[in-house]
């Protein structure tokens, strides 16, 4: 199997001994001064790639005085910015989308040191576009470029599998939208709702998407189930109301085997048997071939099921059938979302860094936050149809980049915080504390340009419109949080279309791509949330233990209420005191086990038992 040049595949585990260099003092960037050393320099530092060598980067660049670059702060006199705006702006003419990075502080020579090491970076893209294994941990290709661009597919078999599975979407959702596949028994004659059921990666770009792209009144109204909160469930159901008999269920889950969305599909099917309906009439599958969910599917003969792809994580699916079938099925124009995202990808290959909008993202990333994530991302769209863009690229940075290891077996606890809603809204909300408190930040402002719909304009005060508030808001914040030193960056389309989001979509893909290269990490797994997944399955089976215990104390006669230290000592699990308190405080507020005497806020006082003897599971 191919692997990307100059990455070591070695499992990140064999290695995790090694010591953490730490500097022995702190970095003070906000002071204006930069004090930091090391007990060692990094052996890694040769190889240009760790996080070792982002601190000493940050600590050893000089400039002609020998001072840290850093030291310098960032340019103020307007006529120098002036030409550092007009120097460093990026601009991709055929998709009307700007980049500006001139408001981040780096400088030449800093520009000038990481040049190694995105030419590695651009290296590793280029044999990852072309199917090297470039998630080693997990032996994968990483083919989301391929989605846009079929012919990039390493072979004939896997382009053909995508140009299918779009031709094959594209035709289902015409025939829905139509009428010509219709639910079974709606007076409708129509499906008239999609329900999204599905988390993280194979939620996050759906709702992102339908809500910046969505018409006014689209063919298919979309609602989401992206949890296991039964009350949260039961609202989308109940919104649907009798609607249920015209709403396509989506059930989207790469693995087939995620819990919380397992428990979302059993609870739509029971409203659907609730209801009278045919669940299998209406269900569609989007899952990897031969999962659980694509082989109940099969079974329960559902309406359509499309495949998402081994070689497609999650968080970078919105071009596959994860993100298109339910775009199309609103009216949204996919064939424009995928044009857009070609269209930045090409834009993304070249190795000229100042050129390449990914890199320059990157750039300012690594500058901004060290090379360390030291600060957070914070993403402001001024725009309301914008408004989950910062939830989507939570997952896509921080499950990408937030990692213990580096591909060398380091321990690196890497990381890039995102957060942020809106502008101008935000502006009323904790800018007060970006603008003058704690300095753990940079700003990425996204700008669209074209306010409303031609034609829709008037002045709400002579010669200024409500946009134009917007455009002040936005700009104002800008220099206020760069005249007291916060770093931003600026975004900016034209207008949120189909093909601007797919290309803000591929730019924050590759930007990643690239800033993880920079900081040796790899983007493309997540074995952090293994940790919570398992711990969970472990309170279950917990739980579990305690209702057996539970019920062959209240099967007794008469009934024997237990103490928890009691509860614990028969489940053999005195350690889990703790744990099997808040099973039992849980269960006693959901009305499954009932309180004999005391109160959940003082835990020993408590005596328990259930309300009915289950002698079926006595043991
Ligand atoms: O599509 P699946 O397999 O249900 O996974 C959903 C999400 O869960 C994660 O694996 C994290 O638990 C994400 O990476 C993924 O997007």
């Amino acid at each position: 199997m191919a692997s990307i040049s100059g990455i070591s595949s070695a499992s990140p585990t064999l290695k995790r001994q090694k010591p953490l260099l730490k500097p022995t003092s702190l970095l003070r960037k906000d002071s204006g001064s930069v004090s930091v050393s090391f007990p060692a320099r990094s052996k890694l530092a040769d190889r240009g790639f760790s996080v070792s060598v982002a601190r000493e980067i940050s600590a050893e660049l000089s400039t002609a005085d020998g001072a840290p670059a850093k030291k310098k702060g960032l340019v103020k006199d307007p006529h120098a910015l002036w030409r550092r705006y007009v120097d460093w702006l990026y601009q991709h003419k055929e998709l009307g989308l700007f980049l500006d990075v001139s408001r981040v502080g780096f400088t030449d020579e800093f520009v000038s040191e990481m040049e190694p090491r995105f030419q590695a970076a651009f290296k590793a893209m280029e044999e990852l576009e072309k199917g090297a294994i470039a998630n080693p941990d997990e032996g994968r290709m990483v083919g989301h470029y391929w989605l846009r661009n079929p012919k990039l597919a390493p072979n004939s078999f896997l382009r053909l599998q995508i140009e299918n599975t779009l031709e094959g979407l594209l035709k289902f959702s015409n025939d829905v939208v139509s009428g010509k596949i219709k639910p079974p028994s709606s007076p409708a004659g129509r499906f008239t709702q999609v329900l999204s059921v599905g988390i993280g990666g194979s939620a996050l770009g759906p709702q992102f998407v339908a809500e910046a792209l969505a018409p006014d009144n689209p063919p298919l109204k979309i609602r989401f189930i992206d949890n296991t909160d039964p009350a949260g469930i039961d609202h989308q159901i109940a919104q649907l109301g009798l609607e249920l008999a015209s709403t396509l269920v989506i059930v989207i889950s790469k693995s087939g085997g995620t819990p919380e969305t397992r428990n979302g599909l059993l609870e739509v099917q029971k409203a659907f048997r609730e209801a009278g309906l045919n669940f299998a009439k209406q269900g569609v599958a989007i899952t990897q071939e031969g999962s659980l969910l694509d082989n109940t599917a099969r079974i329960e003969g559902w309406l359509a099921r499309f495949p998402m792809f081994d070689w497609v994580g999650g968080r970078t699916s919105e071009m596959s059938a994860v993100g298109l079938l339910p775009a199309a099925l609103q009216g949204i124009d996919i064939e424009e979302m995928l044009a857009g995202a070609l269209l930045m990808d090409e834009a993304n290959r070249t190795t000229v860094v100042r050129n390449n909008p990914a890199a320059l993202l990157a750039l300012s990333w690594y500058w901004a936050s060290d090379g360390l994530g030291s600060k957070d991302m914070v993403v402001l769209p001024y725009k309301d149809s914008l408004l989950l863009f910062s939830r989507y690229l939570q997952q896509l940075v921080m499950e990408s980049i937030g990692k213990e290891f580096d591909l060398d077996g380091n321990r690196v606890n890497q990381g890039l915080t995102v957060y942020g809603n809106k502008g101008s809204t935000d502006q009323h909300a904790y800018i007060q504390q970006l603008r003058e408190g704690v300095h753990n930040f940079f700003v990425t402002f996204i700008e669209v340009l074209r306010d409303r719909p031609p034609g829709h304009d008037w002045e709400l005060e002579p010669g200024v419109t409500c946009g134009d508030y917007l455009f002040g808001m936005l700009q104002g914040t800008r220099s206020a949080l760069y005249g007291n030193d916060r770093e931003s960056i600026t975004v900016t389309v034209q207008e949120v279309t189909p093909r601007s989001v797919g290309a803000l979509i591929a730019l924050y893909e590759r930007a990643v791509g690239i800033y993880a290269s920079l900081v040796n990490i790899n983007a493309y797994h997540q074995p952090g949330v293994e940790a919570g997944k398992k711990a969970a399955g472990e309170v279950l089976a917990l739980q579990k233990r305690v209702l057996a215990v539970l019920n062959e104390a209240s099967c007794k006669e008469p009934v024997e209420p237990l103490t928890i230290e009691e509860v614990a000592d028969r489940c053999h699990a005195p350690e889990e005191i703790e744990m099997i308190y808040k099973i039992i405080a849980h269960m006693a507020a959901n009305d499954r086990a009932l309180i004999a005497e005391g109160s959940c806020g003082s835990p020993r006082s408590i005596k328990v038992f259930l309300g009915e003897c289950n002698v079926d599971v006595l043991y």
